[in-house]
């Protein structure tokens, strides 16, 4: 197993509130690594870290390391575009762009420069076959994406974060604001997505936890008590404030 992405020793102060504390954590390739814990336990600020979305926030600090492919993505020489294309991101609340199907697909491939039609048109498809959205919108393209469905727009913004070809993908709750078919239909898309990209997703389901992921990470007031293979965190914890999150006993 490839590690893609690692933390090591990773802190992160927002001003006063420590909110990551010694982060460790490895992101294998080609697999889905789950991070749970309760409310306000720093899921959302570590998934950040990973495509420096954090940055945005001025009074952040981080400290320690982060690899992408054994590269430091907090050092000088990282150009933070090309490291938003290659780790893409998925949000809670799809929010496609208010514009054409089409063009919310086109969007990411143009600002890198792409302006031949035919390849677009090739990009568009096969993003959207990569969300499993292309059935259901090939014909109406140039319609906007705000008619779609919720869970038609997040497959959307699932086939926007693809069409730049990343090689990882980040979901922060991606499935939280979706119906039942809707989050099913995104938990079946993770098993394919993770045969070409690695996947990280924070979510508040365990059940869907122990669905999608190879890994499991339970965070805890800004550390991890314990990771590992999912299976293994969900029958046999090894620490007890992990087996009293699982059967819940709180959060
Ligand atoms: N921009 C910010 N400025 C200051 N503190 C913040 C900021 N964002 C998050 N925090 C704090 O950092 C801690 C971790 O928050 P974070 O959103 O990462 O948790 P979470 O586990 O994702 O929670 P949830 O499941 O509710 O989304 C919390 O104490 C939160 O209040």
């Amino acid at each position: 197993m490839n590690v893609k992405m690692a933390a090591k020793n990773v802190n992160l102060h927002y001003g006063e509130v420590h909110a990551l504390k010694s982060v460790n954590l490895n992101a294998y390739e080609n697999h889905v690594t789950a991070l749970i814990g309760p409310s306000g336990c720093g899921k959302s600020t570590f998934i950040k870290t990973l495509n420096r979305m954090n940055d945005l926030i001025q009074s952040v600090r981080v400290e320690g390391e982060i690899t992408l492919d054994g590269e430091d993505i907090y050092s000088r020489d990282m150009d933070v575009t090309l490291l938003r294309k290659r780790v893409g991101m998925v949000f809670q609340q799809p929010n496609p762009f208010p514009m054409s199907i089409y063009d919310n697909i086109a969007y990411g491939p143009r600002i890198h420069g792409m302006k031949n039609h035919a390849k677009l048109d090739e990009i568009v498809e096969k993003s959207l076959r990569g969300a499993a959205l292309w059935d259901e919108v090939h014909d109406r393209l140039k319609k906007s994406a705000l008619g779609l469905s919720g869970g038609q727009q997040q497959r959307l913004c699932i086939a926007r974060a693809l069409a730049v070809e990343p090689e990882v993908l980040l979901m922060d709750e991606p499935t939280s604001a979706l119906d039942p078919i809707s989050t099913m239909k995104i938990e079946e898309l993770a098993g394919e997505l993770k045969k070409q990209y690695t996947i990280i997703i924070v979510t508040h389901n365990m059940q869907q936890a122990a669905r999608i992921s190879d890994f499991t990470a339970f965070f805890l007031h800004g550390e991890i008590v314990e990771f590992s293979e999912t299976n293994t965190l969900f029958s046999m914890p090894k620490d007890k404030r992990t087996e009293d999150y699982i059967t819940g006993r709180f959060g």
